[in-house]
């Protein structure tokens, strides 16, 4: 079915719906109604639908959500089944949490390497891979052809580094990296602030406390 221009909003929700998917068929539950999918989410029943809508429905009258099928479908919209090839750039703290804890494989992406600048930590292990020379990325990326790069750089370092991987044909990039990357023609850009979350869950309290 062809798909609509997706709303950021809804888009945004896919992750959600797909991690809940995925906790339901661990639970070996394979039919979901509507209604309680939206209690479970806490999203109304008609927000589900029509973020469903977008990609063709997946519901059924009197029946429901087919969990296996939903969670199939919206794994592909993600683009879940590629097994995109992707590098970590900057291998310090941040880089080797990233490495050891955000569980490539399961979510069908393959990390194939980890780059630093640093000659003190080329050759070392992280996760199952060893640390390369960011000298050698240019070889790398030619002769390996990943699509997503994980920035994990110093701020000071971010934007050359993003200029350099973007030029040698890098499509996107995951920046960790508190400097924001401006969107390009033809290369996506996720900028990542986990201090965001801490600042919405500051705001909860202080509703809460109100
Ligand atoms: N987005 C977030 O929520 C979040 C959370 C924590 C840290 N950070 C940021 O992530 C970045 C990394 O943090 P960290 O604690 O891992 O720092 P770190 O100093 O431990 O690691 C940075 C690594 O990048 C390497 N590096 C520096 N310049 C490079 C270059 N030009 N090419 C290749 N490698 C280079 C360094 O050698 C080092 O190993 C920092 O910018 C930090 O502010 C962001």
């Amino acid at each position: 079915m062809k798909e609509r221009k997706v709303p950021d909003v809804v888009a945004r929700r896919l992750p959600r719906y797909y991690r809940y998917l995925d906790d339901l068929l661990k639970k070996q539950i394979y039919r979901i109604s509507s209604s309680e999918l939206s209690r479970k989410m806490g999203v109304t029943a008609s927000q589900i639908r029509q973020d469903f809508n977008f990609f063709g429905g997946f519901g059924q009258q009197g029946y429901g959500y087919n969990v296996e099928m939903l969670h199939k479908e919206i794994g592909a919209i993600l683009g879940l089944y590629s097994g995109r090839k992707t590098i970590i750039v900057g291998a310090g703290y941040l880089g080797h949490a990233l490495a050891n804890h955000t569980n490539f494989k399961k979510r069908g992406f393959m990390l194939v390497g980890v780059f630093d600048n640093d000659k003190a930590k080329v050759g070392r292990k992280i996760s199952d891979l060893t640390i390369s020379d960011y000298d050698g990325i240019a070889d790398f990326i030619s002769e390996n052809q990943p699509d997503i790069a994980i920035l994990a750089v110093p701020r000071t370092a971010v934007k050359s580094v993003a200029e350099n991987l973007i030029s040698l044909g890098i499509k996107a990039i995951w920046n960790f990296s508190y400097t924001e990357l401006d969107e390009q023609e033809n290369v996506v850009i996720e900028n990542v602030h986990l201090s965001d979350s801490l600042m919405m869950l500051s705001y909860k309290l202080n509703a809460l406390d109100d």
